[in-house]
């Protein structure tokens, strides 16, 4: 069975506790399995289709899980954008292809199952938008209540269609989203609602299983994992789930995790360049990619040790570069993301053009939201159609022919 365990000071905690913070130091935990009586094999997770729940032997649910097959996500070659920067292994991992559209139904599928699990009757999340719409999404399936808060004007209106239309009670505060998420757990701790932002150490459990996946699909382990990073519990836990694999001897190597940020809200960034020991707040975090618009990462203790002890790096994105990887996806790939999203591959294009990466490493960068998402940002990006009188003529002329 497996426990709670603090990453900062190592005080263990009984798995059914509802807790998110260390009783003793009040830094986050995470979940402890006794790897030493895992006897999964490799081939029996081969024999099943790719998905969360194939790793399920490393996931804390036993009940049947709420599930509305998320993962098995797809591994794209990016051949056209590789060979533009001249990188011959460049591949996207498209998270945008989960059932809501973003990679936190890893996670929701999870956390909402552990709830069930643990016999909370009701969930909550503070949100830049996609954990209001999968935590939505998975709280209809389980048939419970959810709460969600949002930063008043700054969540794309895909989220907040899918959170309103799945039955979650929206909240829009008149502050960021630093602040909805001090506030929803305070909300949570006073009055039970069991709380599934990436402080839920359960939660993040699904989202380590894109590093499982990624190198089941690619066949070995890549040279290096680019994430986007916002509250950073996604580059935590799928460092997490790499140092699992590794104990298991299931790999013998890992990636150089690899964190992009928006330049508007980079604190990760900073402590990477300037070797800070811990991550330091922007009070003001501002970028049009408004999934990582978060200048007080929750995970940044945990990031900060997935980048330093695996060689990886840290870099920062303009919002102009940021645009232009999520045009040039869509246009030179077929794939289209969010603009959070592009931030990781905008930032593999930056390390390329600064030497700072070996072209024949093996990198994949996984895109974390689909495009549909934020349908305004795309619009100003793009002509308007060309509207015509309905006639062979017109037609041809609109197409100068
Ligand atoms: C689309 C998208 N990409 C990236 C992130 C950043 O992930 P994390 O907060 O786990 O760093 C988020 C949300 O946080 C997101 O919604
Ligand atoms: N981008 C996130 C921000 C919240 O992150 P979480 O991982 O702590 O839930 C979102 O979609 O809300």
């Amino acid at each position: 069975m497996y426990h709670l365990v603090c990453v900062h000071c190592g005080a263990t905690y009984s798995a059914d506790e509802i807790l998110y913070n260390c009783k003793k130091c009040g830094h986050l935990l995470a979940v402890k399995y006794p790897l030493d009586t895992i006897t999964v094999k490799r081939s029996t997770w081969d024999a099943r289709p790719l998905s969360v729940w194939r790793y399920k032997e490393l996931l804390p649910v036993h009940i049947e899980p709420v599930s509305l097959q998320e993962g098995g996500t797809p591994l794209y070659h990016l051949k056209r954008l590789g060979e533009e920067m001249g990188l011959k292994h460049l591949y996207a991992k498209h998270e945008g292809m989960n059932p809501s559209g973003s990679f936190k139904d890893r996670g929701m599928t999870v956390g909402v199952s552990m709830a069930i699990q643990l016999k909370k009757k009701s969930v909550a999340c503070a949100s830049t938008g996609n954990t209001s719409a999968s935590l939505a999404v998975y709280a209809a399936k389980a048939g419970i209540p959810a709460v969600v808060l949002l930063p008043a004007g700054h969540v794309a209106v895909g989220k907040i269609a899918q959170a309103l239309m799945h039955g979650a009670k929206v909240i829009s505060i008149r502050g960021n989203f630093d602040r909805a998420l001090e506030m929803v757990h305070d909300l949570c701790l006073t009055h039970g609602l069991y709380l599934l932002n990436s402080i839920n150490p359960y939660r993040l459990e699904g989202q380590k299983t894109i590093g499982f996946e990624a190198i089941d699909q690619l066949g070995c382990v890549p040279d290096r994992i680019v994430l986007p990073v916002g509250n950073a519990g996604n580059i935590s836990a799928v460092y997490k789930g790499l140092l699992e694999l590794e104990a298991l001897d299931f790999i013998n190597s890992l990636p150089k995790m690899t964190g992009i940020q928006a330049t508007g809200a980079s604190p990760v960034v900073r402590a990477i360049k300037e070797n800070l020991p811990v991550v330091q707040t922007e009070e003001n975090p501002e970028t049009l990619a408004s999934a990582i618009r978060i200048g007080a990462p929750v995970n940044a203790e945990k990031a900060l040790v997935a980048i330093r002890k695996t060689g990886g790096t840290a870099e920062s994105v303009t919002d102009d570069e940021i645009l232009a990887m999520q045009r040039d996806l869509a246009r030179k790939e077929g794939i289209g993301v969010e603009p959070a999203s592009a931030a990781s591959v905008a930032g593999i294009r930056k390390l390329v053009e600064m030497g700072a990466i070996d072209r024949d490493e093996k990198i994949v960068c996984v895109v974390t939201g689909h495009l549909l998402k934020d349908p305004e940002t795309v619009i100003k990006q793009c002509e308007p159609p060309i509207e015509i009188d309905a006639d062979l003529p017109s037609l041809l002329s609109a197409l100068h022919l």
